[in-house]
């Protein structure tokens, strides 16, 4: 069946999630049916359950569903793919963008493939290194490539929004596995994807 879109997804929105956000905005001094408010909790939970959606995907299946045998074996780059997340401390979001790269070993998959296994860990409560990993191990260990290779440079709405209150630091992670951890290969691709670590 692949990968499905919350749309078509036929999530119910739980009743427990939608009367913790009534309570929640009761906590906060808030009047939770006055008439801005009275669909709030309902949207909130929508919202919420939107953007933990991938607690119920499964990214191998996706990968899996469009594996091709094929005989070509250089770089394949899909970089910039825009990235939303939640941090798993502050249940704020982190955004930015995700950097993949792969060297096939007798197999390439479908290029959508890719952002879609990046949405399904984005949407789960994380951290940015921990995001970084689930990328780079799902893609390495149902493709089994020659090499994988994952950057993710972020901004983090805890640090921007509250707390240090930083609005411009960019937070940059990244992975490396197989022909990615010789230095040759690992500097093409951060030069491919303009990097300054490269
Ligand atoms: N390593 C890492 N830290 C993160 C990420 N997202 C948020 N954090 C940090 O998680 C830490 C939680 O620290 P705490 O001291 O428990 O929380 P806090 O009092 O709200 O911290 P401040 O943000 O410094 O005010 C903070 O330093 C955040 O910046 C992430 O993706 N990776
Ligand atoms: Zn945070």
């Amino acid at each position: 069946m692949g990968y499905k879109r919350f749309e078509e997804y036929n999530v119910k929105v739980t009743d427990g999630i939608r009367s913790s956000y009534q309570t929640i905005l009761s906590e906060l001094g808030e009047d939770p049916v006055r008439e801005g408010l009275k669909k709030t909790p309902e949207r909130a939970a929508k919202a919420m359950q939107f953007l933990t959606q991938g607690y119920h995907q499964d990214p191998a299946k996706i990968l899996k569903s469009a594996m091709f045998r094929e005989g070509y074996s250089d770089m394949v780059v899909v970089k910039d793919i825009e990235l939303y997340s939640l941090c798993e401390h502050h249940m704020l979001p982190f955004f930015g963008k995700a950097h993949v790269a792969y060297i096939p070993d007798g197999q390439i998959v479908g290029l959508s493939k890719i952002p879609r296994v990046v949405d399904v860990f984005a949407r789960r409560l994380q951290v940015q290194e921990r995001l970084t990993h689930d990328i780079l191990e799902c893609i390495n260990e149902t493709l089994k490539p020659q090499g994988v290779a994952v950057v993710i440079e972020a901004s983090h709405m805890c640090m921007m929004m509250r707390g240090i209150q930083k609005q411009n630091s960019v937070t940059t992670t990244s992975g490396f596995r197989g022909v990615f951890e010789t230095v040759e290969t690992r500097t093409e691709f951060l030069r491919l994807i303009g990097s300054d670590l490269s």
